[in-house]
């Protein structure tokens, strides 16, 4: 299957609520009134694209007034179409620029948000494109997510450096940056720690990792990678938010797409935000990370094809 029919495939469930819902108030003969505006509102609030984008596309329908009604085809397309302005502004690739090398990359998000297979995911990406990568297991309280690392480095083959559980993840990120400058390293991905349950230590561990790493390169981290899970839907909102305080978040990934219902929070999260998009998650598989692109996206989640 290819990425974007897992794509299609996953979204199949916001698709089969937004799209099935949007089949039911197409009208082919009838013009759009207000009790069908309100309902497909409504659908497109239930397919947590939330009030703000769901309010606009009603008024764009309204103001176009399909006085002789849409057809199902017109319909997906229209609300595609306002999809795609929202969500192209943000679309954007996460690039290698920094100069002097390396181009260091923070990813933070919640345990289990899928933070340690985008590092992998990412690492690929940039090998196949010819960028030496390193990584730090920088999630230094779990022994899990430095084992699960340095599993995934091996099978891409890039270096990790990683230290004991429960050292100084500022050190480590330290001791990190210095390895991939003496190596030569292009760019360095950074685990942190995800453990929300303790905002004010987490945050204190972020920013000292900022610190300790700009004594080395001022401009580091170039880009700090908010990892969000579709499945948690509105809560990845929540997410951003509290992210975007404590760490300081440049830009957003989102994972398991390839098998949410709730892929519709990515459009509230362009609107309300407004944080690039650097790439999406379909599957649990090293390939499995694909840039972001907002017509796809639209066309996949509408049910346009
Ligand atoms: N289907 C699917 N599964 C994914 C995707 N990304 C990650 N996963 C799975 O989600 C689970 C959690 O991923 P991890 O990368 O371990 O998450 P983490 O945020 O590093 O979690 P901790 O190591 O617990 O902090 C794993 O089983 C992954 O295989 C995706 O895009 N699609």
């Amino acid at each position: 299957m290819s990425w974007l029919d897992r794509l299609k495939s996953g979204l199949t469930r916001s698709t089969s609520k937004l799209g099935d819902s949007l089949a039911g108030l197409a009208t082919g003969s009838m013009p759009l009134d207000d009790a069908r505006l309100d309902a497909i509102e409504e659908a497109l609030i239930a397919a947590d694209l939330g009030p703000a984008v769901a309010g606009r596309i009603r008024d764009r329908l309204a103001d176009v007034k399909f006085a002789k009604g849409i057809d199902e085809a017109g319909l997906r397309a229209a609300v595609a179409a306002e999809v795609t302005a929202v969500m192209a502004p943000v679309a954007k690739a996460l690039q290698v620029t920094a100069f002097p090398r390396p181009h260091v990359i923070l990813v933070v998000g919640v345990n289990g948000s899928g933070k340690t297979t985008t590092i992998a995911k990412l690492a690929r990406r940039f090998t196949e494109a010819d960028y030496t990568v390193m990584l730090a297991a920088g999630d230094t309280f779990r022994a899990a997510a430095i084992a699960q690392l340095k599993i995934w480095a091996e099978r891409i083959g890039v270096p990790v450096i990683s230290g004991e559980q429960g050292a100084d993840a500022a050190g480590l990120a330290f001791e990190a940056l210095k390895a991939a400058r003496a190596a030569g390293s292009d760019v360095l991905i950074i685990d942190t720690a995800g453990r929300l349950q303790n905002k004010a230590g987490l945050m204190d561990e972020l920013a000292k990792m900022r610190r300790v790493i700009q004594k080395l390169s001022p401009a580091a981290p170039h880009d700090t990678v908010l990892v969000l899970d579709a499945t948690t839907g509105q809560n990845a909102l929540n997410q951003i938010e509290v992210f975007r305080d404590i760490a300081k978040v440049t830009g957003l990934v989102m994972t398991k797409l390839d098998g949410s219902a709730r892929g519709g929070v990515l459009v509230a999260a362009a609107e309300r935000f407004r944080l690039p998009i650097h790439a999406i998650g379909v599957g649990e598989g090293m390939d499995d990370l694909r840039p972001f692109t907002a017509e796809e996206f639209a066309d996949a989640l509408t049910g346009t094809s």
